[in-house]
């Protein structure tokens, strides 16, 4: 994908070096995520694209890991038409784009394409997908790679479309609606939520984050407590698997100010899919989670 790189050429700083914020001294890790493969990607369907999926089994509370953002900007959803907000995103991206192209198409293609780059071929972006690239930013927990096959990947690129001659404009509008889905509020000890929730509130000293992996978690709705006698066995656990917060809070001293903490709320599987509760009404999407959507022949415990 060295297309990318020479085709980027602009000039913006965020000021924010993720890479020199990974490494702490031990006097602060209390109880941080095991440094073992924690998550890998994986493709969840045409319409939901890619999801993070546990790479191993996680005990309800654990840690499953810590990660810096790619890039950060300001972002306030009351205010997205703002033109000032959104040449900041398009700078960052940018600025993102020229140091971490192959990342950044590797994990956002249909961003990638609103911007005149046309998804790689699957032999191009698998080796991205399946090395550390994506897992780069983790502080705490590795990543494992991904399982996407050719056939899936394709499957989704194809139905992305590419803008062949973008205008700045359309560049800007599509960074816009990028964060309003996948940013984050990183507020100080902000947590729950949802990323490009409602309340992001972003001026120079709180930005929104993009999280190369935390990003890319899907939404699953919280189901209302399952009625069952005590003679019944109780339903197999359904809903948000997660749940995530950004800095240093608690007693989790390890988490780094902007850093995403993503914990589990109960046991998982390991291959099950990393969820949690983006709580927003308008989610911006039809939902397709297992509350809304169980798989076929498990019983569905919303009342
Ligand atoms: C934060 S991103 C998650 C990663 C995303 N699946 C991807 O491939 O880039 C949020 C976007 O994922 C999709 N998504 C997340 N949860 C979903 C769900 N429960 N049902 C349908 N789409 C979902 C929606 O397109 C949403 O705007």
């Amino acid at each position: 994908m060295a297309n990318i790189r020479s085709r980027v050429n602009f000039k913006s700083d965020d000021g924010f070096d993720a890479s020199k914020q990974s490494k702490l001294p031990d006097k602060f890790l209390r109880n941080a995520p095991k440094d073992e493969p924690a998550v890998r990607i994986g493709f969840v369907s045409a319409a939901v694209g890619y999801g993070l999926f546990a790479a191993r089994p996680f005990k309800q509370d654990e840690f499953i890991f810590t990660e810096a953002p790619i890039l950060s900007s300001l972002f306030h959803e009351a205010n997205s038409d703002d033109p000032s907000l959104t040449k900041c995103q398009l700078a960052a991206y940018r600025n993102a784009l020229e140091t971490h192209g192959n990342e950044l198409t590797a994990a956002y293609p249909v961003l990638a394409a609103s911007h005149g780059f046309p998804p790689p071929a699957f032999d191009e972006v698998e080796p991205v997908l399946n090395s550390d690239a994506l897992g780069k930013f983790l502080a705490h927990g590795r990543f494992a790679g991904s399982t996407i096959t050719r056939e899936e990947y394709e499957t989704f690129t194809s139905k992305i479309r590419v803008n062949p001659s973008p205008s700045d404009q359309d560049c800007r509008l599509a960074v816009r609606n990028f964060f309003r889905h996948y940013a984050f509020d990183a507020r100080k000890n902000s947590a729950g939520g949802v990323p490009g929730g409602a309340k992001a509130v972003a001026t120079q000293a709180h930005g929104a984050c993009i999280y190369l992996l935390g990003s890319l978690v899907n939404h699953c709705c919280t189901p209302r407590a399952p009625r069952f006698s005590r003679t019944e066995e109780a339903p197999p656990p359904v809903g948000p698997n997660c749940c995530w917060r950004i800095g240093p809070q608690g007693l989790a001293k390890f988490i780094e100010k902007k850093h995403i903490c993503v914990q589990a709320r109960r046991d998982i599987e390991e291959g099950e899919q990393l969820t949690w509760d983006y709580g927003k009404r308008d989610l911006g999407f039809v939902c397709e989670c297992s509350t809304c959507r169980p798989p076929a022949g498990s019983r569905c415990s919303v009342m």
